[in-house]
Order: C-alpha cells, then sequence, then structure tokens
C-alpha cells in the first residue's frame, strides 16, 4: 500500500499562491497586489486585486503615481484587501484569515479590522515604516488582529509578481 504524496503545497502556500495569481489581474503599472480572505475551514471566501472601481475604465483613468492626487492613481485604485472584502457576498467575515501580497495600508487596516478578520499573512513589506505602515500596524496591534509573515520555505512554486 504506497502511502501519500508528501511533496504537496501547504495550505499557506496555497492560498498565497492564489493571492499572487489573483495580483497578476492587476492594471498597476507599478505595484500588484493580490488578496484570499479564507475561513477558518480553510474554505476560500474571496479574491481580490487592485484596480479602479466597476464603470472607472482602466484606459480613461491615471495610473501614474505622480502629480496631484486627483491627476493620480491614488484617488481612484481599489486596494486588493478592499476588494476582497467588499467582493465577499456571504454572511460575516468574523474570525477569517487574510493573505495579502503586500502589507495593507492604514485605510485596508480599518477595513480589516471592522470586517472582523482575525489574521493576516503577507508576503512583502516594501512599505514598511512609511507612514501609511506604521499606521496600519499600529491600529492592527491596538485590533489584537495577527500579522504573520509569508514563509513559502523556498519552494519553485513562488510566482513572482
Ligand atoms: N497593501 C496594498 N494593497 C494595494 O492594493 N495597494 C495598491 C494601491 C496601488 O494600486 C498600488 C501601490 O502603488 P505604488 O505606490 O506601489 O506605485 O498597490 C497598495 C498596498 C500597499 O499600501
Ligand atoms: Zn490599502
Amino acid at each position: 500500500m504506497s502511502g501519500k504524496r508528501t511533496d504537496y503545497i501547504s495550505w499557506d502556500e496555497y492560498f498565497m499562491g492564489i493571492a499572487q495569481l489573483s495580483a497578476m489581474r492587476s492594471k498597476d503599472p507599478n505595484t500588484q497586489v493580490g488578496a484570499c480572505i479564507v475561513s477558518q475551514e480553510n474554505k476560500i471566501l474571496s479574491m481580490g486585486y487592485n484596480g479602479f472601481p466597476k464603470g472607472c475604465d482602466d484606459d480613461e483613468y491615471p495610473w501614474n503615481r505622480e502629480g496631484d492626487l486627483c491627476d493620480s492613481k491614488y484617488a481612484y485604485v481599489t486596494h486588493s484587501e478592499l476588494n476582497a472584502i467588499l467582493n465577499y457576498r456571504g454572511g460575516s467575515l468574523e474570525g477569517t484569515k487574510l493573505y495579502v501580497t503586500l502589507f495593507p495600508c492604514n485605510e485596508c487596516a480599518k477595513a480589516i479590522i471592522q470586517v472582523g478578520i482575525a489574521e493576516l499573512v503577507y508576503a512583502d513589506d516594501k512599505y514598511n515604516g512609511t507612514p501609511a505602515n506604521l499606521a496600519s500596524r499600529r491600529m492592527l496591534t491596538s485590533a489584537g488582529v495577527k500579522m504573520t509573515p509569508y514563509r513559502s520555505n523556498g519552494r519553485i512554486l513562488e510566482l513572482k509578481v
């Protein structure tokens, strides 16, 4: 009797892989972010990536980072975490886990806390130390949201986003 296959990917690799795949749908020329919300029973509840809201044309709205707020993407882009939260058409997100390819900003931290997400697993943290990142960490800490850096134990699966 041959035993089970042993080189299957972990839950974390599976869900972060889905977040990374979602990020590949992003039209942001500079930073593509993906998110995946999972229940306590490891059921996938929702996914999202950063993009403009429905009806806001990707070819009409600005993708640039510079200039006045309203001439830049920052005024318009919906972050992946918020999209994953808003895409969820089920019941409560209380006690769920969010996998995200980039550490959440302070605006997303507010939504993450208020919908009751209990833990976040993040892959990249390139804005660590910025005001938005510090404010995000401060609120997530106060709210008791577990923040876990993603460990893929170097598997070749790494989808570079
Ligand atoms: N955690 C995050 N989730 C996101 O969806 N975003 C989005 C907003 C922008 O579309 C892009 C960041 O643009 P940039 O400043 O790296 O060129 O990623 C940004 C962060 C980090 O703040
Ligand atoms: Zn955000």
